[in-house]
């Protein structure tokens, strides 16, 4: 399912209206109509529609004269005076003042009717280009405290449908109809918290779509790439996922569990000590002074998990250096720090992912926490782009940016995957992967969504209070299972 930016909708506006001489006003029919469809369902009879200057305030305008048209009791509350509307907005403003809409210039207090039973924000949509201020500040701070439910049209107005960025106030949405595709902005966090659910409604664009575009992991892509094994394959075809164990082994062996669940062939533990976990007949074991060496006939690396103070001997060596010049694999927790002390943030090839939550990633570009948090997919697409690796940003709708600006958002997970080890268990899934043959942008979105997924089957089964970072390798043969199905795909 594909994520738009506001430019990229624009042009397929532009296209279908200029090449396939689709007039502005018939999509915007469409959309108000759809609107107007989604406000019955909700069985909403007192409906108030508050209105912008462009054409999202233009679909405001049809889905009120829709919704007179079907019965239902509904004023128009505008932010402009509908005499400077101009365009396809201006249009469908006369058809709604033909057809009687009532309808008033907002004043403050306006939306205090304690009768109203669904507010409709046709405000701002991808036109939205700068924070809100003024009567749009005042009226969208109004909507959201008034406690009546918002359906928002195609963006919540505030936020950046590109970014998903919020700079100021912006309207806390129930639901979102979205035109024709979904836009990036609502898909990644802050802006999909503001969505609520968020539907894709066909208005009739079509366009050539360029290359790379943005999408929600897709288990229907994916199913082509991974997982067919015929009877003659033997454990080396499914590749060595090696594991780099440090002095916190909990966690080295959660990723270890994690990459020999999700298939690979075999899983090796690389050690400078001993390990003292006394029977683990699932993976092998080798101990060298320098676990890279362990490694060496791997087809990834998982460097990071419990690593701990092992990290220090290992900074600045030749064999780290040479590692991650010349293999593929997984960056997390320590190990980011190990790429950070080692030389500095250097470039990878893009066989590697690193799978920093939102603090690892802000020490990385040197940025807070809470820019990161702000700003997520930018933060992505820079680190991706500094490194030269995959990035897995961690956090509800996971983000996985590609050096050359490709974006994936994976829909799976819930609150049952915050809990220690979980990442861990992250890293192995999408090492195993990468083992297994894929490329790094696949196995981490794969990797992603398979973990989220196992996260979701191991909450609905445990309850999201007392999953462990062991229930969720539990239920990846279960992920994998829905994964091949369909079922619990987004799409
Ligand atoms: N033909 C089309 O282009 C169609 C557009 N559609 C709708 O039109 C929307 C896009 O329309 P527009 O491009 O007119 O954009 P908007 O309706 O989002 O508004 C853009 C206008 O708001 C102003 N503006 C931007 N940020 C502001 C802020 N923070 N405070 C106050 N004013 C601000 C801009 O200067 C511009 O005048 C879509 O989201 C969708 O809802 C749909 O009806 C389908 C057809
Ligand atoms: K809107």
């Amino acid at each position: 399912m594909y994520l738009v930016t506001s430019e990229q909708m624009r042009y397929f506006d532009h296209y279908t209206i200029k090449t396939l001489k689709v007039p502005g006003i018939v999509l915007m029919d469409h959309a108000g109509k759809a609107v107007a469809e989604a406000v019955v369902k909700r069985r909403a009879k007192r409906v108030v529609v508050a209105c912008g200057k462009g054409n999202n305030g233009g679909d405001g305008w049809i889905a009120a004269r829709w919704l007179q048209h079907g019965g239902c009791s509904v004023h128009v509350v505008t932010v402009v005076d509908p005499g400077n509307l101009e365009g396809d907005a201006k249009l469908a403003f006369d058809m709604a003042g033909a057809a009687n809409v009532s309808w008033n210039i907002y004043q403050p207090g306006d939306l205090g009717g304690s009768s109203i039973e669904l507010l409709v924000d046709a405000l701002l949509g991808t036109g939205c280009t700068r924070p809100l201020a003024g009567v749009y500040e005042q009226i969208v701070d109004e909507m959201n405290h008034s406690g009546v439910p918002i359906l928002a049209i195609d963006v919540p107005t505030g936020i950046d449908a590109s970014t998903g960025e919020v700079k100021g106030s912006a309207i806390r949405a129930s639901e979102t109809i979205a035109m024709a595709y979904e836009k990036l902005g609502t898909a990644v966090t802050p802006g999909a918290i503001y969505s609520g659910h968020t539907h894709v409604v066909d208005i009739g664009i079509k366009a050539p779509l360029p290359e790379g575009m943005a999408s929600y992991v897709d288990p229907s892509e994916l199913r082509q790439k991974w997982g067919s094994r015929d009877a003659l394959s033997h454990k080396g075809t499914f590749g060595r996922c090696g594991i780099f164990v440090g002095h916190m082994q909990g966690a080295a062996i959660l990723a270890a569990a994690g990459a020999a669940r999700t298939g690979a062939g075999l899983v090796v533990l690389g050690t400078r000590g001993s390990i003292s976990l006394a029977v683990l007949p699932d993976y092998v074991v080798r101990q060298a002074e320098s676990p890279v060496s362990a490694l060496e006939d791997c087809q990834s690396i998982v460097v990071g998990p419990g690593l701990g103070t092992d990290l220090e001997p290992l900074v600045g060596t030749a064999s780290v250096d040479e590692m991650f010049s010349s293999k593929r694999g997984v960056v997390d927790a320590d190990g980011l720090k190990l790429l950070r002390a080692s030389n500095g943030l250097r470039r990878l090839n893009d066989g590697w992912v690193l799978t920093p939550h939102p603090k690892e990633c802000a020490n990385l570009l040197g940025w807070t926490t809470e820019q990161v948090q702000r700003q997520r997919l930018t933060a992505a697409m820079q680190l991706a782009e500094r490194t030269g690796a995959i990035v897995l940003l961690k956090g509800y709708r996971t983000i996985i940016a590609t050096p050359a600006g490709e974006i994936r958002v994976n829909p799976t997970g819930n609150a049952s995957l915050a809990v220690g080890g979980s990442g861990d268990v992250l890293a192995g899934v999408i090492g195993s992967l990468i083992a297994q043959g894929l490329n790094g942008f696949d196995a981490a979105s794969l990797g992603a969504w398979i973990h989220g997924r196992a996260g979701e089957l191991a909450g609905a089964a445990l309850t999201p209070i007392s999953t462990t970072a062991s229930d969720i390798v539990d239920y990846i043969s279960r992920a994998i299972v829905t994964f091949f199905d369909g079922i619990g795909a987004r799409n």
